[in-house]
């Protein structure tokens, strides 16, 4: 029986959630790999921190120590934030490790760089933790959805924040008991100000952006709002009309992104979708709709994920590939109509006035290059007709930087590409 050694970066919430599920179920575990187990080391940060002890495992504040005395197979990642565990996830992959984390702020920034770090190696790198806390979501869309065209997604990704509209609303509670109580429980993060502020959901939206559709809406259109300024009197009364609050992502397969507070009735799919759960609607082409429900934060849901993408790397075979889910389907339509767009024409039709105008109806990718995800929406900027053909437009994939110009008499569209 060969042995799989671990190396656990965290003994937080997270970490500690990890290090009971590994020693209560090692025998389930090793049962169902046929190999032994062994918890090689737990990186820290603060030794002099009084903790639960950890028999038999080298516990140490030195990362070096604790993966290069004696190199794991597999690497979990529970420290959070962008340095140091960026670079401890590089190092360990560089070393042949897999790496799982569930750090979202992370890897929705340089999740596709980690991945390919990854790929290069021959090794895993996998984050199912990092959406929507236990509940497999990330899976689901790669394994169970692949010809289905993902059209729309309304979720609830922030467990903190849907406890504290829950906990408000039915105890009568302020914002900061709520909080405190979510803090006390595991859910909050370190510093809540992204949890309460709309961070935290943002990011995990981009990383579900760059999952389903290989792509992340431009960061700086995305408005992002919190529940930082919610009143109990606004949910009471509310509540007295038949609304909730919730705080949700819309995301659609045209890049656009909302984060944001939203009053719904009875009527809405996430209503009812109470305490620390989060829920995933999916509207698809194919299957319709479909709803994933389940605790989105505390450190046994998010265990849960951990340990379940720990025993995917030794139970799918070689075909299986840590690529994003963008379906067949998805990236056809990407491929032939959906890409996106460059205006074509001078400088000086790039008025801010059209450019404002134009931001009514739909997202401009960038607003630099004017990069749009229509052809239409480069339409309406040009002259405010819609093209009858998609002919009068550039689609740009990797082509770029290129430059746009306009023929001379202005009545005649002429494309030109200039690489800089
Ligand atoms: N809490 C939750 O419900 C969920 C959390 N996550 C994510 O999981 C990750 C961990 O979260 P959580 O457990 O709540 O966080 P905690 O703050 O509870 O734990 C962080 C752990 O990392 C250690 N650590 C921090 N910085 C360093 C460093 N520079 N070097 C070595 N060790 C370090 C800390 O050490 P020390 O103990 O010495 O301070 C601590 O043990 C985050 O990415 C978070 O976003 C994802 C889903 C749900
Ligand atoms: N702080 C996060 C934890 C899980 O990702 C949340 O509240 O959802």
């Amino acid at each position: 029986m060969n042995e799989i050694k671990i190396a656990l970066l965290g003994l937080g919430t997270v970490g500690t959630g990890v290090y009971s599920s590994i020693v209560e179920r090692k025998g389930a575990l090793e049962e169902l790999l046929g190999k032994r187990l062994r918890l090689s080391s737990i990186l820290i940060k603060d030794p002099s921190k009084s903790r639960p002890t950890v028999g038999g495992v080298r516990v140490t504040s030195d990362f070096e120590k604790a993966i290069g005395e004696e190199v794991p197979d597999v690497v979990i990642e529970a420290i959070g934030g962008i340095e140091p565990a960026r670079t401890y996830i590089i190092q360990s992959l560089e070393a042949g490790c897999h790496v799982i984390s569930a750090n979202k702020d992370l890897i929705a920034r340089h999740g596709e760089e980690l991945s390919e770090r990854a790929s290069e190696k021959g090794v895993r790198f996998i984050y199912e933790a990092s959406v929507g806390g236990g509940i497999p979501i990330l899976r689901t869309l790669r394994e169970l959805l692949r010809i289905n065209r993902i059209q729309h997604v309304e979720a609830i990704l922030n467990g903190t924040s849907n406890f504290i509209l829950s906990h408000m609303r039915t105890t009568g509670s302020s914002f900061e008991e709520a909080l405190k109580l979510a803090q006390q429980k595991g859910y909050a993060e370190p510093d809540p100000t992204n949890d309460v502020e709309g961070l935290d959901a943002f990011y995990k939206a981009m990383v579900l952006s760059k999952w389903i559709y290989g792509v992340q809406p431009s960061w700086e259109e995305v408005q992002v709002e919190g529940i930082g300024n919610v009143l109990l009197e606004e949910i009471q009364l509310a509540e007295q009309i038949g609304l909730r609050l919730k705080h949700l992502v819309l995301l659609n397969e045209s890049l656009n992104l909302e984060v944001k507070p939203v009053f719904v009735d009875s009527d809405h799919p996430l209503y009812g979708v109470e305490g620390v759960d989060n829920a995933v609607r999916i509207q698809t082409d194919l299957l319709g709709c479909l709803t994933l429900q389940g605790p989105g934060a505390g450190a046994e849901a998010t265990t849960s994920a951990i340990v379940e993408d720990f025993l995917s790397i030794y139970e799918t075979g070689e075909a299986y590939r840590d690529k994003p889910a963008v379906s067949a389907v998805t990236q056809k339509k990407q491929e032939q109509g959906d890409r996106t767009y460059l205006l074509i024409g001078d400088k000086a039709d790039f008025t801010k006035d059209r450019v404002a105008s134009l931001e009514k109806h739909g997202t401009i990718l960038d607003r630099t290059s004017l990069r749009f995800s229509h052809a239409s929406l480069a339409a309406l900027l040009y002259d405010g007709t819609l093209p009858s053909t998609q002919d009068d437009f550039i689609p740009v994939n990797s082509i770029y930087p290129v430059r746009l110009s306009k023929s001379s008499s202005g009545t005649e569209r002429e494309k030109v590409l200039v690489a800089e």
